[in-house]
């Protein structure tokens, strides 16, 4: 059996036709452009693709893209300072600062400064305590990417058996939380989990969100499971090159795997939709308007 693939990179493209068609009844009728802030401190080149990325697709879809770069020896003060000035602005939107920073700026303090109105990664705490009590929230960008994919897919996720691997603030336990939130049975797995592998031939659903180039093996997959590879991993190749891969082992997974959401193409496309999409709900919200459905949770 071969795997059915979940094409994040054409279902990512269908949803910023959605959010250019939401942005441009925005416009007409209201006069409002969303806008989105991105905050780049530092010169880590994977970093730099990224916020590039990020704002051609901003723009794309009509709206206002605002790129602040920082050199890497940018006080917290200032940085602080230009979060304070973001959350006034009434044309942003949504605010996200490129993580991780460099190590002598706290991310915790700096991602709490954040308007929790206008936090469109959904890091800020108001925001993680607000999902996690099931309550109207910003939803983190990744998470809320594979779920998509994976209610695409699946219709109901109720009763299946979700094993995340990976404990991160920005991924793991949100993903956790929105599987729940869908009646998945959840367990979240980690580099310390005794006998992984047999822990992850449970899954219904595996989420991988550890950031280990390959680590996980096809004979680790239930027949017919839904594999969700969150990793982005650069390696080397043999012809001196590099490719990226994610956190599972490609084609042994999508061998026993009943669908497989694939690196590069899958989850990272839909993590700048969703973005985009955050940005548009924050917008709705803030003006008072109704938001479009789909774009969330
Ligand atoms: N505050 C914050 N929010 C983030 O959401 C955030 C961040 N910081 N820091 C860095 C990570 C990484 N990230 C990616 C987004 C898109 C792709 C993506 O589109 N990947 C393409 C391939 C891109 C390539 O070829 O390099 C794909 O998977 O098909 C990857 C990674 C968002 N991040």
């Amino acid at each position: 059996m071969k795997a059915h693939v979940l094409d994040g990179k054409a279902f990512a493209a269908k949803l910023r036709v959605t959010i250019a068609g939401h942005v441009a009844a925005l416009h007409q009728a209201q006069g409002i452009v969303p806008g989105l802030a991105v905050v780049l401190v530092g010169e880590d080149p994977a970093s730099q693709v990224y916020v590039r990325s990020k704002g051609k697709m901003t723009r794309e879809v009509g709206m206002q893209s605002f790129e602040h770069r920082l050199p890497d020896t940018t006080s917290e003060a200032d940085l602080l300072a230009l979060i304070a000035q973001l959350n006034a602005d009434p044309a942003v939107h949504g605010i996200l600062v490129q993580l991780p920073l460099p190590g002598h700026l706290n991310s915790d303090l700096v991602i709490n400064s954040i308007d929790p109105a206008k936090d469109v990664d959904g890091f800020h705490i108001s925001n993680v305590g607000l999902l996690g009590t099931g309550q109207k929230a910003m939803v983190p960008c990744t998470p809320l990417g594979c779920l998509m994919l994976l209610r695409d897919h699946h219709g109901s996720l109720a009763g299946k058996h979700a094993v995340v691997i990976g404990r991160s603030n920005i991924v793991g336990k949100p993903m956790a939380q929105l599987l729940l939130g869908d009646s998945c049975t959840v367990t979240i797995a980690h580099s310390r989990t005794a006998d992984l592998a047999a822990m992850v031939r449970q899954a219904d659903i595996v989420v991988a969100a550890v950031g280990r180039a390959q680590m996980v093996p096809g004979d680790w997959i239930k027949p017919g499971a839904t594999v969700v590879d969150v990793g982005i991993n650069r390696i080397a190749t043999d012809d001196g090159g590099t490719r990226l891969v994610g956190d599972v082992d490609y084609d042994s997974c999508a061998a026993v795997a009943g669908a497989i959401a694939p690196v590069p193409g899958g989850v990272g496309p839909m993590t700048i939709a969703c973005l985009l999409a955050n940005t548009v709900t924050a917008c709705c919200r803030a003006n008072g308007l109704a938001e479009p459905a789909g774009l969330t949770v």
